[in-house]
């Protein structure tokens, strides 16, 4: 779930971009990248593995000069973690394009196979976005005259053909101007907004509106599905629909945990999703459990995510609310690191409880959701640890039974608690006296509530139903082979010999 930044600006944008990607930070921690193109029509490329203030020091800053500019950070999907896979990724015909994607293509293998054979390109890396990018170019390179606002859209609609999964993406054409596009279903999100600055417009596109908030843009709207939106470097705005039957289905986790409270996404508060989601999981409780919830004492989050869904329990359940658990702040998002060795340390370093928040009560414990249970079985004996009576849980997104093809790197069944198991059984497995899960129904409820349009959701992680309609067992257990723990550190190793080049 990376985080893709751009601006159109009139004045040097480094400074702006480096600020949207710390903004963004939360969807990817791997890697982090900027290009920009200076007065001479060159790409300055910063891109390596870290965080936003570990990658860009005071020199690349210089270096990234120009008035416009795309960024990412990156929470691998496809590939590796490797810096050879982090973007943004640059080709150098037609024109010279770069490119940062969020999301994630389930028809790699095909692109790849496609490029070399159709149109004699070769991708390097595992990389699925720098597929997307060489499919973007080779069909941009189609049109022999200067390109019209037409061209790039036909280009755009021509890629959307072919390529399929998720994907927000920006680019800049040198010459041109930038384009940002979304999947025709519109599972990730992407966001305009726009400033006037001496009499001139500037733009800005980012993966959240909190990245428009801060920097200083005012949010305009999202990318609609299937839309491209070209805007040239002297800043002409074109807008198109490249795609049949696009229709909104966006990722529903985003609302779960991905996206910042602060954040509003197709039409809806992040916040407030999060608030009906604790409102209707208390309201679930309340109807069925009975000697359980004379015994709740406390309700306690567990940071940082639940914090909201929380104190609407609390609330609907008439019950105190505490902040039994300390979370270390210079420790990162735990479900986003890359290996299972490295979350399970990194809960414990993260997270430790107030001990008398604990001795001798029933805690009832909120997350937002239970996916590998590296978070819930750690919380829940430093509960036990901390002098707690009995632990109950709730979990404000459902079971989670299915891998996620789509930008969230859950590749496997076998790795999700929930799989072939039922709420008792992981009960049992994290070691609670009783554990509730939210009803799809209400979690759907608490993001329609406020966006009553939204028909429906890339929900897969639930429901197994993967709605670009080409993921079927044999993918995702080529995928679970290709992706899991030990297959990734074996592409990790080989990946460092990959890069051809890159700026220090
Ligand atoms: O069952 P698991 O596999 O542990 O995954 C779920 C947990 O991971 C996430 O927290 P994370 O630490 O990533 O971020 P947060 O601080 O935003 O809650 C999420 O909020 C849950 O707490
Ligand atoms: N989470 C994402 O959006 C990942 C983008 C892309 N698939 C990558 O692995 O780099
Ligand atoms: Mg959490």
């Amino acid at each position: 779930m990376c985080g893709i930044v751009g601006i159109i600006g009139n004045t040097p944008v480094n400074q702006a971009i480096y600020d949207g990607l710390t903004l963004l930070q939360h969807r990817g921690q791997d890697a982090a990248g900027i290009v920009t193109i200076d007065d001479e029509n060159r790409f300055r490329l910063r891109k390596a593995n870290g965080l936003v203030s570990d990658v860009f020091r005071q020199e690349h800053m210089l270096r990234l000069q120009g008035n416009v500019g795309i960024g990412h950070v990156r929470y691998p999907t496809a590939g590796s973690s490797s810096v050879s896979e982090a973007q943004p990724f640059y080709v150098n015909s037609p024109y010279g394009l770069t490119l940062v994607h969020n999301g994630n293509l389930t028809n790699n293998a095909e692109l790849k196979q496609m490029l070399f054979t159709l149109a004699k390109r070769h991708v390097n890396t595992n990389s699925d976005s720098e597929s997307l990018l060489n499919i973007f170019a080779h069909y941009l390179d189609q049109y022999p005259n200067a390109l019209t606002p037409q061209d790039i859209f036909d280009t755009v609609r021509q890629t959307n053909n072919v390529i399929k999964g998720a994907y927000a993406c920006l680019a800049m054409i040198i010459g041109y101007g930038m384009v940002a596009f979304r999947d025709p279903f519109g599972i990730r999100p992407l966001v305009l907004g726009k400033r006037e600055i001496n009499g001139k417009t500037e733009y800005m596109f980012a993966s959240e509106s909190v990245a428009l908030d801060v920097v200083g843009f005012d949010y305009v709207r999202d990318v609609q599905p299937g839309e491209a939106i070209y805007i040239s470097f002297d800043g002409q705005f074109h807008s198109a629909i490249c795609a049949d039957n696009p229709k909104l289905n966006p990722c529903i986790f985003e609302y779960v945990y991905f996206a910042r409270p602060d954040s509003v996404i197709d039409g809806v508060s992040v916040y407030a999703s999060r608030v009906h989601m604790g409102r209707l999981l208390g309201e679930k409780i309340a109807r069925e459990w009975q000697t359980e919830l004379a015994d709740i004492d406390v309700v306690i989050p567990i940071p940082e995510t639940s914090t909201d869904i929380a104190l609407q329990i609390a609330n609907v359940l008439n019950k105190p609310y505490r902040q039994g658990f300390v979370k270390n702040r210079y420790v990162a998002r735990t479900f986003i690191m890359p290996g299972q060795a490295q979350r399970k340390s990194s809960v414990r370093r993260k997270l430790n409880a107030i001990a008398t928040e604990f001795t001798g009560k029933n805690v009832l414990l909120v997350d937002d959701s239970i996916v590998r249970g590296t978070t819930s079985e750690q919380i829940v004996e430093m509960a036990r640890a901390a002098g707690a009576k009995k632990v109950y849980f709730a979990s404000a997104a459902p079971e989670i039974r299915y891998p996620n093809v789509y930008g969230i790197d859950m590749p496997t069944c076998q790795e999700l608690v929930a799989y072939d198991r039922t709420a008792e059984q992981v009960a049992e497995m994290i070691g609670v006296d009783k554990l509730v899960f939210q009803d799809l129904a209400d979690l759907f409820k608490s993001v329609q509530i406020e966006n009553p349009a939204i028909h429906n959701f890339d929900a897969s992680v639930f429901t197994g139903e993967y709605i670009t309609g080409d993921v079927d067992c044999a993918y995702l257990d080529a995928v679970a082979n290709a992706r899991n723990d030990k297959a990734k550190a074996k592409l990790a190793a080989q990946a460092t010999n990959l890069e051809i080049h890159n700026e220090r």
